[in-house]
């Protein structure tokens, strides 16, 4: 028997989800967008099994229908969806960043055997569209359902089932909760990034310095300002009251180091920084596979030609197996720090006890 998925919107996450999906036994991968150029990309990228324009023709029969849109599109779809003759059974999620309106629209519409289990994987990128999707996206992340009260617990348990192929792990949250939460840790973030982009972006019209000195600290609270204005519009916007009250609490942290500025409050300053340490040391390792692997060395190499090839080989002859790696900041005239990223703890220890022998000053 073969299990229909329908994706609506195959971009970053969608185009992910299918590739996760697709050439599981037994499954069919459908891509939906209402745009040409959409579909031919999709089918070119060869993350889907078919492709259709018709809305209707990627619902009809589907098992699951996964709607990857941008936030502010969810509803209508959904609208749309309940109006069609689903199958019974189908189940029907989304990936969108906020999960409370949607679940609230979603209680109002109702079909026999449809059940709508609000979904949001905590894995994604700056970059977007189907040619940024990857089948290791989700990997190692976790992975936000949001069933209400009535959703029986086979159509939960199928649809957990399904997700087991993006090798996310999934937790059960309620949806305002969720906005709550993903607010602080992921909506303030972007808002943080591109506002301090932009007051530096206004600096440099003054002075071209200020971008030719931009460097690591910068580039790395910044990556995600990079995100796409529409997709980010509709988030903000969906979770507007949430992050009313977070900016006010943040205009507050702001104050307090202006306070400790103004009082050269050294101390304040020290603790301030230890706490933030505290926490951060704290955040769980488990992280997305695209991007990181789960155990990382450092270790400071000369810029010199070949370098980073000796290292690859020095560790390829001993079956160190090596999942990435990635010059930081490296200049001509300086050391530069290399990382490695390996999956297994074991691979880690062995590189650095080589490296170390080689003479490398290696850290973890
Ligand atoms: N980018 C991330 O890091 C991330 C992470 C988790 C969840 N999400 C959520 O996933 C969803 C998709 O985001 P993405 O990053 O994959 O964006 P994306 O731009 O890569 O993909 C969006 C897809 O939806 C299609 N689309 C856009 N407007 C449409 C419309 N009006 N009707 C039908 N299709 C339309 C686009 O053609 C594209 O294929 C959003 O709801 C977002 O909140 C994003
Ligand atoms: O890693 C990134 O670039 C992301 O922005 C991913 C991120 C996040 O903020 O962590 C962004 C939006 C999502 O809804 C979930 C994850």
């Amino acid at each position: 028997m073969t299990t229909k998925v329908a994706i609506f919107g195959v971009g970053l996450i969608g185009g992910s989800l299918a590739l996760c999906l697709k050439g599981k036994p037994g499954i069919t991968v459908i891509g939906h967008s209402p745009r040409p150029g959409s579909l031919s990309r999709m089918i070119e990228r060869g993350v889907v099994d078919a492709a259709t324009l018709s809305m209707e023709e990627a619902a009809l029969d589907a098992d699951f229908i996964f709607l990857c849109v941008p936030v502010g599109n969810l509803e209508e779809y959904l609208e749309e969806l309940y109006a069609m003759p689903l199958k019974p059974g189908c189940i029907i999620t989304d990936v969108g960043s906020t999960k409370a309106s949607v679940a609230a629209r979603a209680r109002s519409f109702s079909l026999p055997g449809v059940h709508f289990i609000g979904g949001h994987p905590m894995a994604g990128s700056e970059r977007s569209g189907v040619d940024a999707a990857s089948t290791l996206l989700f990997e190692n992340a976790y992975y936000v359902l949001t069933p209400s009260p009535d959703v029986p617990e086979d159509a939960y348990s199928r649809l957990e089932k399904l997700l087991a192929y993006t090798r996310a792990q999934i937790v059960r949250i309620d949806p305002v909760m969720h906005d709550q939460i993903v607010g602080a840790i992921s909506h303030l973030p972007h808002i943080i990034a591109v506002a301090l982009v932009n007051q530096v972006c206004d600096y440099n019209d003054n002075n071209e310095l200020y971008r030719t000195l931009a460097a690591g600290g910068f580039r790395d609270i910044t990556r995600i300002a990079s995100s796409d204005p529409l997709i980010w519009r509709d988030i903000l916007l969906s979770n507007r009251e949430v992050l009313l009250s977070l900016l006010r609490d943040w205009n507050a942290e702001i104050g307090n180091f202006i306070g400790l500025l103004e009082g050269q409050d050294g101390e304040g300053i020290k603790q301030a920084f230890e706490k933030a340490n505290l926490f951060r040391g704290e955040l769980p390792e488990r992280r997305k596979g695209a991007i990181t692997s789960l155990f990382d060395l450092y270790i400071d190499v000369p810029d010199t030609p070949g370098i980073i090839g000796q290292i690859a080989t020095e560790l390829g002859v001993r079956h160190i197996n090596l999942s990435n790696m990635q010059i930081i900041e490296s200049r001509e005239d300086v050391p530069g720090v290399l990382r490695l990223s390996f999956r297994q703890e074991t691979d880690m220890e062995r590189a650095k006890e080589h490296l170390h022998s080689l003479g490398y000053s290696v850290y973890v």
